[in-house]
């Protein structure tokens, strides 16, 4: 007979795009959702991203919500408790790639993952561990900027400053989104 009892019911949901595509806003969205249903959600991510706030995961719109700034996955797991349902993640791209592992376990063991995070860098280049997140996860969302030069929807990010390191904490002051014919590389 099906043992019910011990069916783990874990997931992994991915939402990516370029920057100011509203993965922020969507992952404020999910959580809101699951405080509704009374499901307790626990918010990481990297203490790197300290652009708006250093604790609160704020959205380009300014949409908040409040996050436990965390160095490396594997500090997710002594925030655990047996009320937790959902797990959080904003800022996966700057991540080591122990969160891929973490992250299956973490679905194994029942709780429903929700990453976001850039699935390319200012190169168009795939970034951090996303790809292998996109591969390994149940649900995937890919939203869409506008293009501030074209006003076709855009799924790339331009660095407006020269500026060759991947890993490069910024906005507007060093970023927009851009459709693929109106994105460049810049030497
Ligand atoms: N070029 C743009 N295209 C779409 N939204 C933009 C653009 N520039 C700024 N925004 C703002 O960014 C918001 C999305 O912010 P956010 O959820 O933080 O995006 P992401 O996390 O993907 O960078 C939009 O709702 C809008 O208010
Ligand atoms: C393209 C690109 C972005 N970054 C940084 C810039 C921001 O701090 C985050 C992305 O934030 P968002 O929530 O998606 O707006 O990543 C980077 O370090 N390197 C890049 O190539
Ligand atoms: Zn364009």
């Amino acid at each position: 007979m099906l043992n019910i009892v011990n069916q783990k019911t874990g997931w992994i949901e991915v939402i990516c795009g370029s920057m100011f595509s509203g993965k922020t806003e969507e992952l404020i969205r999910r959580i809101r959702r699951a405080e509704y249903a009374k499901q307790k959600v626990l918010v990481f991510k990297p203490v790197i991203d300290n652009r708006y706030d250093a604790n609160n995961i704020v959205s380009h719109s300014q949409m908040q919500a409040p996050s436990i700034p965390i160095n490396a996955p594997g500090e997710i797991y002594s925030y655990l408790d047996d009320d937790v349902k959902i797990i959080a993640i904003d800022e996966a791209q700057f991540f080591d790639p122990s969160l891929v592992g973490i992250c299956n376990d973490l679905a194994d063991r029942g709780y429903r993952v929700i990453v976001a995070g850039l699935d390319q860098d200012y190169k168009g280049e795939p970034f951090g561990s996303m790809p292998q997140l996109m591969a390994i996860a149940e649900y995937i969302t890919k939203n869409l900027a506008i293009c501030v030069v074209c006003g076709n929807p855009a799924n790339r990010t331009q660095r407006t400053i020269h500026k060759d390191e991947q890993i490069l904490v910024g906005s507007t002051d060093a970023y927009e989104a851009r459709c693929r014919n109106c994105h460049e590389v810049l030497d």
